[in-house]
């Protein structure tokens, strides 16, 4: 997910393109580009955003001019915060100004017909949209969804058993074929699904097509003005919005078939089906709900766990303490949900994952939607509003020495992010790495059910270590070389991962054998 994120970064390119038909946008577009703080005078220009990871050079300038630094960029006022108090005081304190998305022409408008729920304006479409997803996603109905969390985390423990080289992959099936099943009750056995390629390309396209820079009618909405044959971006977006909204379509009307039919499994389109009177939705603003809820929670998960990949082959010392909890509470049987309470080590290993290598590390941008004045600064209605969550996760005052990998800052007293009791605490609720506010992740009730089972489970199961090449020495793992894309991920590194011995691997390949046989979707999938 995390579409938007790094909205900044591509600038380079989008300015390259302006330069093409200069001399009609001089009217159009404010060529001037500034950067400064709150008080400070003009700091920088745009060549300083680097055209990647530009959330690093928005760290260094909160460093030097504090949580709060503006930017006007080709005409459009932005302002990255960086510290947390900052971003709730405005994102949740002042929610009902600083809730919207911008509504970029070609992602939010042509692409998505103003239906897909991430990129809606805080309008009160979005307000019937969040009111489904949180009937979906609330604690009370994530809890139902263990089952399957169990059973996916059981077949990613075998796959990573036979092939963890192919970790990637096993962990996008995870995170794809989980929010699949729960989504539509459909399960995804081979990964070649074809309602499941199709999904994954409309989840790719839109990430494309919501990449600043990417269409010039973006930062020129005048061209939306012109006729279709002479603006082929909206013979793209026509076809492109057809193909989505067909593939949904066929989604949710599976499920009213096999409502009819009396074969439904529970889902979220089951749900949506059977209670759509409340919500006061059209099938297709649903089918868009349902759509989103995928696309936002597939690469999220998957790209969580790849970092948590990173942080053990880079800090393998924090295997032991979490293998010496998780043998005291579960012995040799595999982690189940009922342990996580007494499981605090593997709950702090992957909350300080999400700390160190945010997902979104830019942020998901909200719009102001009314002039604001805050601690003395004015912000313009239409400013797009980042929080660098790079930066806040690396406020020194919470998190002493930041760029260290330290889960004890979650366990021990005397850190300022310590809490009790350690049965709840450390918990990823309301935790900053899901946003602010009232957009704030309405999936994080599940995704955080996702990361604790199968983090404790592969700890449980597992060794890390570095790989060794051919004259037996370490293979160096970068530091920090993650992909450009929306959803921060580390690049492919490598790594061994060994089971820990040969009964937890007897006990993983027939925990398999038996969550598949048990399987309430078995049979064909389409
Ligand atoms: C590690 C996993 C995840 C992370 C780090 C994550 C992070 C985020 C963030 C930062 C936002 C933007 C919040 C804001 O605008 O302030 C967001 C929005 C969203 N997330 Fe997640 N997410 C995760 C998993 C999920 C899952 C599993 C689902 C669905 C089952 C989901 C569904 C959504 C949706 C629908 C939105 C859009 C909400 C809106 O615009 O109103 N996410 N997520």
């Amino acid at each position: 997910m995390a579409i938007l994120q790094s909205v900044l970064s591509d600038d380079r390119a989008l300015l390259k393109g302006l330069s093409l038909i200069a001399g009609c946008l001089v009217l159009i577009v404010t060529i001037s580009s500034w950067v400064h703080s709150a008080r400070s005078p003009i700091i920088g220009n745009l060549n300083e955003i680097p055209p990647q990871h530009s959330w690093l050079k928005f760290k260094e300038w909160a460093d030097e001019y504090g949580p709060i630094v503006r930017l006007r960029l080709i005409g459009q006022e932005h302002v990255v915060l960086s510290t947390e108090r900052v971003a709730n005081d405005l994102l949740r304190e002042r929610g009902t100004q600083y809730s919207s998305r911008e509504q970029t022409v070609m992602a939010a408008q042509l692409l998505s017909g103003n239906l897909r729920p991430l990129l809606l304006p805080y309008n009160d479409l979005w307000r019937r949209v969040r009111k489904l997803m949180h009937r979906l996603t609330m604690p009370s109905a994530a809890i139902s969804y263990e089952p399957a969390q169990s059973l996916e985390s059981k077949r990613t423990l075998y796959s990573l058993l036979r092939d963890p080289s192919r970790y990637q992959e096993i962990f996008e099936q995870y995170s794809g074929g989980l929010v699949f099943r729960i989504g539509y009750g459909k399960a995804i056995i081979t990964g070649n699904e074809s309602q499941l390629r199709r999904i994954l390309e409309v989840a790719h396209n839109v990430e494309r097509i919501a990449s600043p820079g990417a269409y010039l009618v973006d930062t020129v909405p005048l061209l939306n003005y012109l006729p279709e044959p002479l603006a082929p971006f909206k013979r793209e977006a026509k076809r492109l919005h057809a193909l989505e909204l067909g593939l949904f379509r066929e989604l949710l009307e599976d499920t009213r078939a096999a409502m009819r039919a009396g074969t439904a499994k529970p889902s979220f389109a089951q749900t949506f089906l059977a209670e759509q009177e409340k919500f006061d939705l059209s099938n297709d603003e649903g089918a868009y709900v349902l759509g989103t809820l995928f696309e936002a929670g597939s690469g999220t998960t998957a790209a969580a766990m790849m970092s948590f990949c990173l942080a053990m082959t880079l800090h393998p010392e924090w295997q032991k303490p979490m293998w010496q909890e998780l043998d005291a509470v579960c012995g040799d049987r595999i982690p189940e949900f009922d342990d996580i309470p007494q499981l605090p080590t593997v709950r702090a290993v992957i909350k300080e994952v999400l700390r160190w290598r945010p997902v979104t590390a830019g942020g998901v941008p909200h719009q102001l939607t009314q002039d604001d004045v805050y601690d003395g600064i004015f912000l313009k209605a239409g400013t797009i509003v980042h929080a660098n969550q790079w930066a806040i996760h690396r406020e020194e005052a919470l998190y002493p020495e930041p760029e260290r990998f330290n889960p004890a800052r979650w366990l021990t007293p005397g850190y300022p992010t310590y809490r009790e009791p350690l049965t709840k605490f450390p918990s990823l609720q309301n935790y900053s790495a899901f946003g602010f506010g009232r957009r704030i992740c309405p999936g994080m009730n599940i995704a955080e059910r996702s990361l604790y089972i199968l983090t404790a489970r592969i700890a449980w199961a597992f060794e890390f270590s570095k790989k060794r090449g051919p004259g037996g020495q370490e293979i160096d793992v970068p530091l920090y070389d993650y992909v450009s894309g929306f959803n921060t991920q580390p690049k492919p590194f490598a790594f061994d991962l060994k089971p820990r011995n040969e009964l937890r691997k007897t006990i993983v390949e027939q925990a398999w054998k038996d969550a598949e046989a048990s399987d309430p979707l078995r049979g064909p999938s389409s």
